[in-house]
């Protein structure tokens, strides 16, 4: 049974149909990759998971049960956190204040447990080996890149998200950060949450995911164990959603109707 199941999602925006029977899975323990060209539909399926959009057709599975997102808090609820590209992180809270934000801990005399939050923050660092972030008492504008990217991540590891997808995580790094954010998202997979990476970066896909889903034009061309396909394969797939003569399932098909 799969952590996340998407099966047959549908959604239009008046004529224009952004998801058509759109099938999409992501296990425990693996990075799955959701890539695809400009327009290909990506956003729109992590909304449809996030609750932020409604699905017209399809169904939404967790651990096997069918669920009702209709907003995003019924997501939160379930255990998925998205980590957005612009992060929505509060510039002038520190590193403690980002990651407890709007679920402060309140301790007696209804005050807030300042000392408790600080030390969970540092907890969820040091189990995540997150050595970049050298103070949670930091304001995070003070933050590079990584580090901001770092905290959000750790943010999602702090609320025990099951499901964590992160939006383009390394779009705006150099390659040092890079290294580091991708050595955060192989941890996260490796603690049991199914991490969904949405990118266009091939080279970060290549080096971290476990499967590969590629949306074509609102389709789902395939999804694919990253150990069964090569990049020139998945760049194809991106590009035309045909596999060439390469035989995955599902690819011929969705290029051939498209
Ligand atoms: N709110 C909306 N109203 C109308 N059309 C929309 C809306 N959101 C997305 N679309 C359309 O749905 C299609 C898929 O867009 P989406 O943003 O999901 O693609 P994407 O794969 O995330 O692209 P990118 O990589 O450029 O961000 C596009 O044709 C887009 O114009």
């Amino acid at each position: 049974m799969r952590t996340l199941e998407l099966q047959g999602i549908g959604k239009s925006f008046g004529p224009v149909v952004a998801l058509k029977s759109v099938d999409f899975g992501a296990e425990a323990g693996d990075v799955t990759a959701l890539v695809g060209d400009n327009g290909a539909g990506k956003s729109t399926l992590v909304k449809c998971i996030g609750g932020i959009h409604r699905i017209d057709t399809g169904e939404v599975l967790i651990d096997g049960t069918a669920q009702h997102l209709h907003e995003p808090r019924d997501a939160a609820h379930l255990g998925i956190e998205i980590v957005h590209q612009d992060l929505a992180l509060c510039d002038n809270l520190d590193v403690v204040g980002n990651m407890f934000l709007g679920r402060e801990r309140v301790g007696r005399l209804h005050t807030l447990d300042e000392n408790a939050m600080e030390q969970m923050a540092r907890e969820t660092l040091t189990s995540l080996s997150v050595r970049t972030v050298r103070s949670v008492r930091q304001k995070v504008a003070s933050l590079s890149g990584g580090q901001r990217q770092t905290v959000a991540i750790a943010k999602s590891v702090l609320w025990s998200s099951k499901i964590v997808i992160l939006d383009e995580p390394t779009a705006a790094l150099g390659v040092a950060q890079t290294e580091q954010v991708l050595e955060l998202v192989r941890r996260l997979a490796d603690r049991g949450v199914a991490v969904v990476l949405v990118s266009h970066n091939m080279n970060d896909v290549m080096q971290v995911a476990d499967s590969i889903a590629v949306l074509f034009l609102g389709r789902m061309a395939t999804q694919v164990r990253r150990s069964d396909v090569t990049q020139t394969q998945v760049v194809e797939l991106i590009t035309s959603g045909r596999s060439g003569d390469l035989g995955l399932p599902g690819a011929e098909s969705i290029g051939a109707s498209a």
